[in-house]
């Protein structure tokens, strides 16, 4: 379903999260060109952008490479998120005698074999210019100077470490592609559609965001180095709060290798557990306020909750989220970008969410932009 609403003048309607992979072709690598071509096609999905992001940091793909992993993929990994969810919802097919004989696990198969399949990486070293040439320019450029800032793409790495101490074999590399794909590229899309979502509704928010950019970067009209970041204090607030108040992931789940006891329950050795990072995030530990977007708690580590674990966005123990920093550098610099440069207009109320892997807004997340 491609999505376009109206263009009024002066504003530039964005997609929040609408369906995912629009169709929509191209890639911006600015906000001058997204206001462009939103301003000539009436709209943009926020996850073409995230897609780029994560199919350009993973794969090193440019606007050119990305035919080769587009619909398709994208589509089953789609799909297959989907038939999680649609597994977790049916208790009978939590069992795996039902679950073996189920059109379920059929479409499961089906779908993992497309990812597989598409994914593979001697394809991706034929699409990367038919051979591994233009790779070894890339890498030759990389590896001449180890301190430039030039940007490394995982699939450079892993396969530099495969043919050069027999690191991965295909298979490893694929299923590592595959994980940082599916694990970046819809929390970093619904994340930032929330984000967007917070600062458009509250206006004083969306100031105090503005003001401190503009300080940060001394009113100077340049890009964000990295020293800035840490900088941006208030907006890194205002991503917590938002990843509290709606935790793109809203449960993860652990296997119990012992019977754990809590409190008068226990539970039983080889069972799946779940927990509700939602609800961690909505305890009583975080006051009686604990419902309310409040970017201002971070500010006062004693408004705080004293537990390690009371903020778990990015999960907990040793499965923690390793896309962290990085996603807390990519939120800061393209809120950053946008902020300077439009106001953002939102309605929270009419924001509707389904629960899936990644929560999925389904209605209401229409996001505007008013140049400033
Ligand atoms: C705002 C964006 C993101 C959020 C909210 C998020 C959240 C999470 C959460 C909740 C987990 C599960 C941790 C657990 O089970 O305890 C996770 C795992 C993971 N994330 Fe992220 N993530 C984000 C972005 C990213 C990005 C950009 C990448 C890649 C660069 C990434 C890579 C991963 C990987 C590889 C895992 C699996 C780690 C493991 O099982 O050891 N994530 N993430």
């Amino acid at each position: 379903k491609t999505v376009t609403p109206p263009v009024s003048p002066g504003a530039i309607p964005i997609l929040g999260h609408t369906h995912r992979f629009t169709g929509l072709q191209g890639i911006w690598n600015t906000l001058e060109q997204i206001s462009k071509f939103t301003l000539e096609n009436g709209g943009i999905s926020i996850l073409k952008i995230c897609e780029y992001k994560v199919y350009g940091t993973t794969l090193g793909l440019n606007a050119e490479d990305q035919t080769l992993i587009d619909k398709d993929y994208a589509h089953a990994f789609e799909l297959l998120s989907f038939l999680y969810y649609e597994r977790a919802m049916k208790p009978w097919l939590h069992l795996p005698f039902f679950f073996n004989r189920s059109s379920l696990k059929r479409r499961q198969d089906k779908l993992t074999e497309t990812v597989r399949n598409i994914l593979n990486p001697c394809r991706v070293y034929m699409f990367l210019d038919n051979t591994k040439r233009r790779l070894e320019i890339k890498m030759n450029a990389y590896n001449s100077d180890e301190s430039n800032d030039k940007f490394k793409p995982v699939l450079n790495h892993l396969l530099y470490l495969a043919d050069e101490q027999n690191a991965f074999s295909d298979t490893e590399i694929r299923e590592h592609l595959n994980t940082f794909v599916i694990a970046s590229y819809d929390t970093s899309t619904v994340t930032f559609t929330l984000l967007l979502m917070m600062i458009g509704w509250h206006k004083d928010v969306q100031d105090r965001v503005y003001n401190e950019i503009q300080e940060v970067l001394n009113h100077e009209d340049r890009d964000f180095t990295k020293s800035d970041l840490p900088k941006l204090v208030y907006l890194e607030a205002v991503i917590k709060e938002t990843l509290r108040l709606y935790p793109t992931i809203p449960y993860i789940a652990r296997q119990v290798n012992k019977d754990l006891k809590l409190g008068k329950y226990t539970l039983p050795s080889g069972s799946t557990c779940a927990i509700s990072l939602h609800g961690i995030h909505r305890h009583p530990m975080w006051g009686p306020d604990a419902d309310q977007f409040k970017p201002d708690r971070w500010l006062d580590p004693a408004r705080l909750p004293n537990h390690p674990n009371a903020f778990v966005a990015f999960g907990v123990g040793k499965r923690y989220c390793i896309g962290r920093q990085y996603s807390m550098m990519v939120m800061k610099t393209t809120i950053g970008h946008i902020v300077r440069q439009y106001h953002v207009h939102s309605d929270l109320s009419k924001l509707k969410f389904q629960y899936e892997v990644v929560l999925q807004p389904i209605k209401g997340h229409r996001i505007t932009f008013t140049k400033r």
